[in-house]
């Protein structure tokens, strides 16, 4: 595998809107149990994806509780091709602080990062506070996918990191293929085609 078939994926976000369960969830389904979840402090993770007949490696950053303290350096964004930006669909100051995260993307990321918008924890409906189109909205004003998953139940979770993955397909290697996304949880899909 050459270093152009590495695409290096960050996961951002607030302290607890699920970037470690997310992580767990997509490279080790079968073995995902949220009990573990905070007791495993995890760098990075692989996973092997395939897009148009092509195998990819995802190495997958979780800032590993570093936001927490601001502490997260450029040295964690360098080499980056992706930035998923993590918020919680129940906690809304979570939301309120993706637009920090999308400043810090532009101080310390490489010039044309791909970005996926992502709204965790939509499976508990009765304490959604983040309204989807309201972040559908945002994500279309950046011009980039906005996906709702669930860590817990494993829904959207695969499809968050194949839209990041065509994303970069799409702005690294020169692929055509268009992210397909179904941005809230049970909604039908949507094309986006239109990404600077
Ligand atoms: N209901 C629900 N809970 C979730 C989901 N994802 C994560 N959680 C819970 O939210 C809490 C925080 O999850 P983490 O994966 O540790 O979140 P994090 O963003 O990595 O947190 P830091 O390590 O502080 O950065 C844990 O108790 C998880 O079990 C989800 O999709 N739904």
């Amino acid at each position: 595998m050459n270093d152009s078939d590495v695409f290096k994926i960050l996961l951002i976000g607030d302290s607890a809107v699920g970037k470690t369960s997310l992580l767990l969830r997509f490279t080790d389904p079968n073995n995902f149990q949220e009990t573990s979840v905070n007791m495993t402090s995890v760098d990075y993770k692989n996973k092997n994806i395939t897009i148009d007949g092509r195998t990819f490696n995802l190495q997958i950053w979780d800032t590993a509780g570093q936001e927490r303290f601001r502490t997260i350096t450029s040295s964690f964004y360098r080499g980056a091709h992706g930035v998923l930006v993590c918020y919680d669909v129940t906690d809304q100051l979570t939301y309120n602080n993706v637009g920090l995260w999308m400043q810090e993307i532009q101080r310390y990321g490489v010039l044309g990062v791909s970005r996926v918008l992502v709204g965790n924890k939509c499976d508990l409906e009765d304490r959604k506070l983040v309204n989807a189109s309201i972040a559908q909205e945002y994500a279309d004003i950046l011009g980039i996918p906005f996906i709702e998953t669930s860590a817990t139940t494993g829904v959207n979770v695969e499809e968050a990191f194949m839209a990041m993955a065509d994303e970069i397909y799409r702005n690294h290697i020169g692929g055509s293929k268009p992210s397909v996304v179904k941005p809230v949880c049970g909604s039908p899909p949507r094309t986006k085609k239109n990404i600077c």
